[in-house]
């Protein structure tokens, strides 16, 4: 029994679903070093990607993770691969993300709620994760940083989901997490645009993870 009980434990993380009372948007530099945290690792994986699919209001982010598992998420599922070329030129990234979910926080340090942590920080431009192995935090993440930076050049992100009828009107569905956006804008008489994460700009709709433009005319 205490064998099950030790192997439960090791298969299923502490911490699986998002935490957004241990969420913290700083203006100013946080304390992301240290032994053990991401940025002390031997070995990362590492990912150059493009958030936007808007060529003109895009971004490149950097995924750096202690575990391959995040990486791939982002990788597959939700930012823009960039072209081999494109990846050539990446240069320095506008934003850096460091996901070592495995690794606690301090909780006793000043402002940490508890052993997770995710901070997202808009001077140093980086965002780190502790203490949680739930990967929507890195989405939701990237996502509040859209939120900052898209109102700023006239461009509404929405978190909503979206689809267009065969007559080319579009349906966006609101709702806080969990409440059937994504459920309702699966419909087979319609096409998606996108699940989650969407910029309007006038009759402009773009999803924000990897999906084609429609223009409704
Ligand atoms: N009208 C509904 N009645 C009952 N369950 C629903 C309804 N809409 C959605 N759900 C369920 O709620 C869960 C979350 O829905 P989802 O569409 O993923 O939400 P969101 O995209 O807003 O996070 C899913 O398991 C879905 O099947
Ligand atoms: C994925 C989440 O929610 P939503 O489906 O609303 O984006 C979430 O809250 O982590």
């Amino acid at each position: 029994m205490l064998k099950l009980s030790l192997m439960y434990s090791r298969i299923v993380p502490s911490q699986t679903g998002r935490s957004p009372k241990d969420k913290r948007v700083d203006p100013l530099e946080m304390i992301s070093g240290g032994e053990g945290s991401p940025k002390s690792l031997d070995k990362v994986f590492v990912n150059d990607q493009f958030l936007n699919w808007d060529p003109e209001n895009r971004f490149k982010v950097r995924i750096i993770s202690a575990r391959a598992y995040p990486s791939l998420f982002m990788y597959c599922n939700m930012c823009i691969r960039p072209t081999p070329e494109e990846l050539k030129d990446f240069g320095t990234p506008d934003f850096t993300m460091y996901n070592a979910g495995r690794f606690p926080c301090n909780r006793y340090t000043h402002y940490m709620t508890s052993s997770t942590s995710i901070n997202v920080n808009l001077q140093p431009k980086e965002m780190v994760i502790l203490g949680t192995r739930y990967a929507g935090e890195m989405k939701k993440g990237l996502f509040s940083l859209m939120h900052y930076l898209m109102p700023k050049r006239g461009i509404l992100s929405l978190h909503s989901g979206c689809n267009m009828g065969k007559e080319r009107y579009i349906a966006l569905f609101f709702g806080l997490s969990g409440t059937g956006k994504t459920i309702l804008s699966t419909d087979q008489n319609r096409y998606l645009t996108g699940d989650d994460e969407h910029r309007f700009v006038l009759w402009l709709i773009g999803n924000r993870q990897d999906h084609p433009f429609h223009r409704p005319e």
